[in-house]
């Protein structure tokens, strides 16, 4: 290739499915690009196909050229898939840069490892950057989620604010924290992810299995749902999805397609750090485990025949509406507790309305709901969402809906772990007296484990008068 030192402003190594959207979309800003991929004829496809774009890239086809291609000092965007690929990049790329370079990894990274990698970066300046969006987020405006030091976000925040989406003028970024902050909130954001589209999936099954609706009913219903308060990305890539038909059978896609899901890990790994700080999200859990049983196959039809089949259901699509609408508030609502109790742990501060505003555009969970969110988390700052009042209305107004639902359901046998578990979590926060004072008292009967009495407030590792079993 030719000569190309210090012909670019910022670098991009990566070229998959989000990298190459990410470079033409800062292609398209006017800053020159330079590129790098470890397969290099994916580096010489990308080029050949960017068009007008073209000028603005510069590719490359070393690591050395890469980097002597960009201007100093250095940007360099990482968009490779988390863990390992992204240790051996950074360790490939260290000795080639100088003092105050910039490294951003914008992938899915654990945030621990973006703190640890943050951490050891020494003079080169570390930025974890949780990126939203897919592929079309990526080339035409993404929500992006941002950790790390004033200096590393200074040297970034001039090209993140040119690509990311924009509510009314709004862009949708900003930096969150230091270290891991980012990528923490990006994988919280995939948790509450996970939830919503599990149940948009149960919704689905109670419409096919327990109301006999074809795709393209289904289709049109949630197309219905999208003009209404459960307006959102994936309500409307939901409708989109239900009404296309596959070219080879002439059968709608969701019919053709097998019932087993994947997950590259950020739905696991949030339910994993809610539960080490106490902060469970029901819902997020209910969401990873369906995707888990998604891929026991054999089991599931072994159990039908042990079982048998579900029955049917008589709901309104009002109900359906409702529910769905009921549980999602309550998914994010555990979600952004989550967020406050990780804030507090890490003494991160997180900006907990930012984060619903940056939410309300690019990314995967963006909703209607979100600008209603950012204001209620401004108003009772540290208030669990759906306690908020403009929230507890909305639950108030449709809890009853969510509750046919979900004893509609489960009368018939149809599963809805999601939904149920969203419900339950709201019945268990509107106990006032709950049942765990039998549980410390089976735990001290057979493990001598104490209790505290409502009597005596404070005193703990009292123990009851047990006879035997
Ligand atoms: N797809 C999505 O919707 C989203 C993905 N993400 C995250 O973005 C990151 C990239 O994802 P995506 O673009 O989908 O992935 P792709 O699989 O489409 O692309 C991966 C890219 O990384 C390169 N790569 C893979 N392994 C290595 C390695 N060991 N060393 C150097 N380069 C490597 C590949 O190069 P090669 O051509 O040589 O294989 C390719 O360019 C991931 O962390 C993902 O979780 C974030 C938000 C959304
Ligand atoms: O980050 C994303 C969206 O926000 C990615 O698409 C991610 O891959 C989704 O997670 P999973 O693959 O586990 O479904």
């Amino acid at each position: 290739m030719s000569d190309t030192r210090d012909t670019a402003e910022i670098g991009l190594i990566g070229l998959g499915t989000m990298g190459a959207n990410l470079a033409l979309n800062i292609a398209e800003t006017g800053h020159r690009i330079a590129v790098w991929n470890r397969t290099q004829a994916r580096t010489e496809t990308f080029v050949d196909e960017a068009g007008d774009l073209a000028p603005n890239l510069v590719p490359t086809a070393s690591l050395a050229e890469f980097v002597s291609a960009i201007a100093r000092p250095r940007r360099i965007i990482l968009m490779v898939p988390a863990g390992e690929a992204v240790d051996d990049q950074i360790d490939a790329l260290r000795p080639l840069l100088d003092a105050g370079d910039v490294i951003v990894d914008a992938g899915n990274s654990d945030w621990q490892d973006t703190r640890r990698r943050t951490a050891a970066a020494g003079e080169i300046l570390y930025l974890g950057l949780g990126v939203s969006g897919g592929a079309e987020g990526a080339r035409n405006g993404p929500s992006m989620m941002a950790g790390g030091s004033d200096r590393a976000w200074a040297a970034l925040e001039p090209v993140l604010t040119l690509i990311a989406a924009r509510f009314e003028g709004d862009p949708c970024v900003a930096r969150l924290g230091p270290d891991g902050a980012g990528h923490y909130v990006k994988m919280v954001h995939n948790g509450i992810e996970y939830a919503d589209m599990q149940m948009i999936a149960e919704i689905y099954g109670l419409m096919r299995d327990g109301m006999g609706r074809g795709a393209a009913e289904v289709g049109a219903a949630f197309a219905r749902w999208n003009e209404g308060p459960l307006a959102s990305y994936l309500v409307e890539i939901t409708a989109a999805v239900a009404r296309t038909t596959d070219p080879e059978t002439s059968r709608p896609m969701l019919d053709v397609i097998a019932d087993r899901a994947g997950q590259k890990g950020t739905g696991r790994w949030t339910v994993i750090d809610a539960q080490t700080r106490a902060a469970p999200l029901p819902a997020v859990e209910a969401a990873v485990t369906a995707r888990v049983l998604s891929g026991e196959a054999a089991a599931r039809a072994e159990g039908a025949e042990i079982f048998g089949a579900a029955g049917t259901l008589d709901l309104s699509d009002a109900d359906l509406e409702g529910a769905l609408l009921a549980a999602k508030i309550l998914a994010y609502s555990q979600g952004f507790s989550l967020l406050a109790a990780a804030s507090a742990e890490e003494g991160w501060d997180l900006p907990l309305p930012r984060i619903a505003e940056i939410w309300r555009a690019g990314c995967i969970i963006r909703s209607a709901l979100l600008d209603e969110m950012a204001t209620a988390l401004t108003e009772v700052p540290g208030q669990r969402l759906a306690f908020a009042p403009a929230f507890a209305d909305r639950l108030r107004s449709h809890l009853p809906a969510l509750r046919r639902t979900v004893a509609a359901a489960v009368a018939a046998g149809l599963p809805v772990p999601a939904l149920a578990s969203a419900l339950g979590y709201l019945d268990t926060l509107r106990q006032p007296r709950g049942t765990a004072n039998l549980i410390q008292a089976q735990r001290d009967y057979f493990g001598a484990h104490g209790f505290e009495r409502v009597d005596r407030p404070g005193q703990t590792g009292l123990h009851g008068p047990w006879t035997d079993a």
